[in-house]
C-alpha cells in the first residue's frame, strides 16, 4: 500500500512538473514569506499542541467528510486553539490537493504541514511554494541516503521536517538523518491496524531534546491525555475532528484533556 501511495504521488508530481518546471517552482518557493518556526510551536509546554488535520478520505476508512471549504475548517481549528494544521495533499486516496494547502495557508496564522508521500525534492519545492512550514518525510518510504538528502533540503528551504516512524529501527533512522521533530504513527501502513501503545515505546528511544509527535488513533480526550502522559509534545488528529458534528468543539475538548 505504501509503495502504491508513493508511486501515485510521484506520478502526480511528475504531471505537475510538466506544467510548472523545477526552476519555476524554485522561484515560487523563494517568493514566499519565510516559513514559520513550527518546531517552536509544537514544543510549547503551556498547552496541549494539537495538529488538526484536513482529511476528506483515507485508504483505511474511505470517504470521511465532504470538506468543501478547507480554509474554513482550518480557520475553525486555529480559532479553537490548534498549534498547527495538517493538510493532506495526496489526491488519489485522500482526495486532497495543493490547492487545499494554498487555501489553508491564506486562512491561518499557525504553521501548516504538507502531508504527502514525498520521495523527491520537487515535492518539497511545491510544499514551500504553496506556503507550507512543515513537510512530512515518512521513513518507510525512503532509503537512508534519500531520507538524509530530503531532510537537508527541507531545512534548506527553511521548513521543518516531521519525520515519521513506525518502528524502533525507523525512529533511529529518523534521528540519524538529523530529525529534530519525530512523528510516531500508530497506524500500521500495511494492515491499517492502530497501535497507540507504540508511541510510548518508541518515544522513549528518542533523544530528550527531540520534539515527539503522536500521530493517529485519537477518538476521545482520554486518548490525547494518554499520548501527552507518554511524552508527546504534539498530537496529530484527523478522523475524529472531521467526522464530528462540530470540529472546533471537538478540538477544544481535546485541548482540555
Ligand atoms: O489514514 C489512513 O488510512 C492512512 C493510510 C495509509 C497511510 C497514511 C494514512 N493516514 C495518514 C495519517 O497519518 C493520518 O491521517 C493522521 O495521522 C491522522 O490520523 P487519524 O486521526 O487516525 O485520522
Amino acid at each position: 500500500m505504501l509503495e502504491e501511495l508513493l508511486r501515485g504521488s510521484l506520478e502526480d508530481a511528475a504531471r505537475r512538473r510538466s506544467a510548472v518546471p523545477t526552476r519555476v517552482a524554485e522561484r515560487h518557493a523563494l517568493d514566499r514569506a519565510p516559513a514559520m518556526d513550527a518546531e517552536a510551536a509544537l514544543r510549547r509546554s503551556d498547552r496541549i499542541n494539537i495538529i488538526g488535520e484536513v482529511k476528506r478520505a483515507s485508504p483505511s476508512r474511505g470517504d470521511l467528510a465532504n470538506i468543501s471549504d478547507p480554509s474554513a475548517l482550518a480557520a475553525a481549528y486555529a480559532g479553537a486553539g490548534a498549534a498547527a494544521i495538517s493538510v493532506l495533499t495526496e489526491e488519489r486516496r485522500f482526495k486532497g490537493s495543493l490547492d487545499d494547502l494554498r487555501a489553508v495557508r491564506d486562512a491561518v496564522e499557525v504553521p501548516v504541514l504538507r502531508k504527502e508521500f514525498i520521495g523527491e525534492e520537487y515535492q518539497l519545492l511545491e510544499a514551500r511554494a504553496a506556503g507550507a512550514d512543515i513537510a512530512l518525510l515518512i521513513v518507510a518510504c525512503l532509503d537512508q541516503p534519500l531520507l538524509e538528502r530530503l531532510h537537508a533540503f527541507t531545512r534548506e528551504l527553511g521548513m521543518t521536517a516531521l519525520v515519521e516512524a513506525h518502528t524502533r529501527d525507523e525512529a533511529l533512522r529518523a534521528v540519524d538523518a538529523g530529525a529534530t521533530v519525530v512523528g510516531i504513527n500508530a497506524r500500521d501502513l500495511h494492515t491499517f491496524e492502530l497501535h497507540p501503545e507504540r508511541f510510548g515505546d518508541l518515544a522513549a528511544e528518542l533523544p530528550s531534546d527531540a520534539v515527539r509527535v503522536a500521530e493517529s488513533a485519537v477518538k476521545t480526550p482520554a486518548d490525547v491525555r494518554r499520548y501527552v502522559d507518554a511524552g508527546a509534545h504534539a498530537v496529530l488528529i484527523g478522523e475524529a475532528l472531521v467526522t464530528g458534528a462540530d470540529p472546533a468543539a471537538t478540538l477544544e475538548s481535546f485541548l482540555n484533556a
